[in-house]
Order: C-alpha cells, then structure tokens, then sequence
C-alpha cells in the first residue's frame, strides 16, 4: 500500500502550502527626520523634503533654486540647532515613536500580517519598507501614512511615491490606501483621554488646538468644485464639498474632540503653525493666536497638537516650548502641551481596526 502521506511530505508539499500562506502586509509612514542633528544631514533631509513638488508645488527650476539656495543655506543651520535641542539617546522622538509603534502593532495583529515602517523622507526609506514587505506570499499592502488629516503635502506625497515604487513589480498586491482617520472614534477618543490628564489635575481658562500650517494656495488647489473653501465660514461644518479638505478636517477634528472633552466653543481655538515663506498660510496663525490670548489677559492654556501622532520638533519645541515663551513673554502665565498619542493603546487599537477593516 501507499502511503500517500508520507510522500507528500517528502516531496515537502506541506511545508510550500504553509510557506505559500497568503498574508497581508501593513506599511506605516510616517513624514521623515533626518538621521542626526547635525547640519549636514539636517540639510539632507530639508533637502529631499523641500524639493518634493507636492511640499513646495513650484515648477522645478524655481523650486530648486528657492530649496538649493535660501533654504538649504540658511535654514539648515537654525534647524539643527532645533533638532539639537530635540534629540535623545534614542534619536529623534518621531522616529523611535514610530518604530515603538509598529512593533505593538505587529504584536496586535500577530501571524498572517507583517508591519513595516518607511519614512517619506531620509530613513528608514518607503524603498526599503516595500523591500522588506516583497515575498511570494503578499496578497495586499495597506499604506496608513501617519497623517490623521488628509493634506496632498503629506498622505498624497506618501500615495504617489508609494504608486511610483510599486509600478515596477512583476506582481503587484491589492493596494489599500489610507487617505485620513481624523473621523475614527479611537483617535478623538485617544487624545481626549491624554488631554482630560491635564484636566483632572488643573482648571485652565482657554484650549487652543494647534495644527500644522499649510499655504492657501494648496487648500484652494484641492477644492475641485473652485466654490467651496477659504469662501465665507467654509470650514464650520465637514460635508461632501469640504470632505477631503485639510482645513476642514483640521476644524472637525477641534469639535469633536471639544466635545469629547466638554470644551465649551468660546473656550477654544484652531490655529495653525509652522508658516515657512513669504506666502499666506491657512489662517488664524498661531503665534497670533497666542500673543492675542494672553493680551485678552488670559493666563493658563492647555495646547493641543492634533494633526501630529507622535511628538517631534512641531509639538515638543514649536508648540510646547516657543509658543509658551512667547505667552510668557506677552503676559500669560501657564502654557501646557498636551503630549502626542506616540504609543497609547487606543491609538495601536486604532491602526489595528484600520488594517482589519480592509480584509
Ligand atoms: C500635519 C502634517 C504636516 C503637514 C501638513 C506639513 C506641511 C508642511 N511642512 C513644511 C515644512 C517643514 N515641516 C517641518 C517639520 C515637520 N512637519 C511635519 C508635518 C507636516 N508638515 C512634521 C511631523 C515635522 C517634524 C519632523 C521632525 O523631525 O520632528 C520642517 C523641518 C523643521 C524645520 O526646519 O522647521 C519643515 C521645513 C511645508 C513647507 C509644508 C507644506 C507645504
Ligand atoms: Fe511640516
Ligand atoms: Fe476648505
């Protein structure tokens, strides 16, 4: 008699099946920093970052010369000294932040998922996270970019070089793409829980949320219709017309969790920081914002920086240090910063719904 099993066996049918096992695969990534705080490499990365035509959308003559001069030049310098400040023994925070996260994640999701980090700027490279990510098995790639409101600065940069990188594979993978996560309960109900910390253990008179700028000029490129945003109060509710619009989202994101955290409307404000240029940026300004507050002589502000997932030089230094010298310095008393979500456990929750929901 045959014995059919132990032929299949030593022909190692078994092991190929469990081997050949389709699984899926998960890549994070999350904006980029550079690799050490020095000036070269600070100017590397601004370099690589700034010259991507969805960050500064010129034509690429003027934007080389505007990266490769000004910027390279005077701002590499004044950077480093920024991310001198920042770095620890583990490197920059948005990096470790990062790799912390996708290790609770691959725990989270267990067999059948590999989760890998790319960086859209310097390392580790969105290049070597797709390598990592290429076996026979891969069925799909579900991209989250770390972005929890949609700007064509950021997630589409993140979409497109994805779609530029994969084009070439012999077998491409069902792709998912992650465009925005602002509306997940989750994420709002993560922050809030941080922020209601501070709340327990102080009474402040006025929350400002504070969100990365972004030149006006990009939200009005975004707006098919050309009738909808930076016209009259386009940001005072999230519809149809204003659903991808990164000003939009940043104002949804503020009520919701207002709400979540029973902030009254004229206890808050939205703001938005980082202006780099001689271009209008979406408006109202931060440091307006902060010099204004502490002139209407309020004195304690508890400061949220809800387009960031982990702490980086926007939140720690920008929000949590210069924007408190600067209340300081126009008469107000008390400035906290309500930390990132970097790794709570809401916040892996949350990326694991997103994965599972796209199976
Ligand atoms: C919310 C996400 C971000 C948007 C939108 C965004 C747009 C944007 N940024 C610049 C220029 C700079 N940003 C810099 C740092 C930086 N930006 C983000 C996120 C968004 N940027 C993060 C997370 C960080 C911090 C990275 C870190 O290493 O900690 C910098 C570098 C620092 C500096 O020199 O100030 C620049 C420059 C533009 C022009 C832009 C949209 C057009
Ligand atoms: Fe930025
Ligand atoms: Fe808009």
């Amino acid at each position: 008699m045959v014995d059919t099993t132990a032929s299949v066996s030593k022909n190692n049918t078994l092991p190929q099946l469990k081997n050949s096992q389709l699984h899926t695969g998960v890549l994070l990534v999350q904006l980029g920093t550079p690799d050490s705080p020095s000036v070269s490499d600070v100017r590397k990365y601004l370099r690589e970052f700034l010259m991507d035509g969805r960050v500064i959308d010129y034509p690429y003559i003027p934007r080389f010369l505007l990266v490769n001069g000004i910027i390279t030049t005077f701002r590499a310098p004044k950077s480093a000294k920024v991310y001198q400040k920042l770095w620890t023994k583990r490197g920059s925070p948005l990096k470790y932040y990062s790799e912390d996260v996708v290790q609770l994640l691959q725990q989270q999701l267990g067999d059948g998922y590999k989760v890998v980090l790319g960086m859209r700027y310097q390392n580790p490279s969105i290049k070597s996270a797709l390598e990592n990510l290429k076996d026979s098995g891969l069925e799909k790639i579900i991209v989250i970019p770390l972005f929890p409101q949609y700007a064509s600065a950021t997630s589409g940069s993140v979409h497109q070089k994805v779609m530029e990188l994969i084009q070439d594979w012999q077998i491409i993978p069902s792709l998912h793409f992650i465009s925005y996560f602002l509306d997940h309960p989750k994420f709002i109900e993560a922050f809030a829980e941080i922020g209601k910390r501070y709340m327990q253990e102080d009474t402040y008179e006025h929350y400002v949320f504070s969100y990365h700028g972004l030149p006006e000029r990009q939200i009005r490129k975004g707006d098919a219709s050309g009738t909808t945003c930076l016209i009259g109060d386009c940001c005072a509710t999230w519809h149809a017309g204003n659903k991808q619009c990164y000003r939009a989202q940043c104002f949804e994101t503020t009520r919701r969790l207002a709400t979540a955290l029973g902030i009254p409307q004229d206890k808050y404000t939205v703001c938005f920081q980082s202006r780099l240029g001689k271009e209008v940026w979406v408006q109202p300004y931060t440091e307006d914002v902060v010099k204004d507050l502490a002139k209407r002589n309020i004195k304690k502000v508890l400061a949220f920086s809800p387009a960031f997932v982990a702490d980086c030089l926007e939140t720690t230094i920008e929000v949590g240090e210069e924007y408190k010298e600067l209340f300081e310095e126009h008469g107000g008393e008390h400035w906290q910063l309500v930390e990132s979500l970097n790794t709570h456990p809401l916040w892996i929750d949350l990326l694991t719904d997103l994965v599972k929901k796209q199976n």
